[in-house]
């Protein structure tokens, strides 16, 4: 009797998909319909959003670029359920956001981890206490073995040899990237950055979005990030372009 050939590269050629089979879609992780946001009001109520419509699929890493005011950072707090949804919807990894309850919106944030332009670093705590505080999210249980997951996540941003440092010794770019650990360090599904290289001179901010993208892509977790810089723009899979509330194109994808 012959047997059959059942060596690795047999195994694989067997199941590789058929080329003229379509790949489903990854599911959205960011799923924007028909919003619409207002400011203000009585005469001062002003329209900023104006039905938006944006999908972010699973372990996508979109850029939002635009000019000052044209509201990106809007669309940001929205998604990351720091406002309330006034028209329209956004569902964030299958929850629709649109009159949840507070505790779910509570919730939904341990879902996100936040990247801002000013880093955010309590001064008082070193690199690693900074990053403990991505754990908080998830209350005491988050804080099992906090200090071996955060000292990895550092080890991961190149900053194993800082963990004991305070912001002001460390240097706008270790600074940033102290907050891509503790944004990361909870394995959140989605990360929301919003102009995380605006502080940083070029070579510098190159680097920390390139290490950002790495580990995004290492663990699968989509971005949704706000820039202005086109020094970075060949990072992301899309680039989404708004102008006065409205989405005007995209690139990519
Ligand atoms: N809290 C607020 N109250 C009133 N108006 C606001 C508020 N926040 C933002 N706006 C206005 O809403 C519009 C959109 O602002 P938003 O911050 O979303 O824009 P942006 O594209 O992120 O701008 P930038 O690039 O300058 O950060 C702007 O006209 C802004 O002045």
């Amino acid at each position: 009797m012959t047997l059959p050939d059942l060596s690795p590269r047999t195994i694989s050629a067997v199941i590789q998909p058929d080329p003229g089979t379509s790949v489903p879609p990854a599911p959205a992780t960011i799923d924007v319909r028909g919003l619409c946001h207002w400011y203000g009001t009585g005469a001062l109520r002003k329209q900023v959003l104006f039905d938006v419509d944006l999908t972010v699929r699973r372990g996508e890493i979109v850029y939002l670029t635009g000019p000052s005011g044209c509201g990106k950072t809007t669309i940001l707090t929205l998604v990351g359920c720091l406002r309330s949804i006034q028209s329209g919807d956004v569902s964030l990894v299958g929850q629709p956001l649109a009159g949840a309850s507070k505790s779910t919106l509570v919730a939904m944030r341990r879902k996100i981890g936040f990247i801002f332009q000013a880093h955010n670093l309590h001064r008082s705590l070193t690199a690693l206490q900074n990053v403990r505080m991505g754990l908080e999210v998830h209350g005491r249980g988050g804080l099992r073995d906090w200090r071996g997951r955060a000292a990895a996540m550092l080890e991961a941003v190149g900053l194993g040899g800082h963990m004991d440092y305070l912001p002001g010794n460390l240097s706008g770019g270790q600074k940033q990237r102290v907050a891509i650990a503790r944004a990361l360090v909870h394995q959140p599904p989605v990360i929301l950055a919003d102009e995380p290289t605006a502080a940083l001179d070029k070579t510098t901010g190159r680097a920390v979005v390139d290490l950002l993208v790495k580990l995004a892509r290492d663990r699968g977790t989509t971005i949704l990030m706000v820039t202005h810089d086109n020094r970075i723009l060949d990072a992301a899979d899309r680039t989404v372009a708004m102008e006065d509330g409205r989405i005007r194109h995209t690139t990519g994808g």
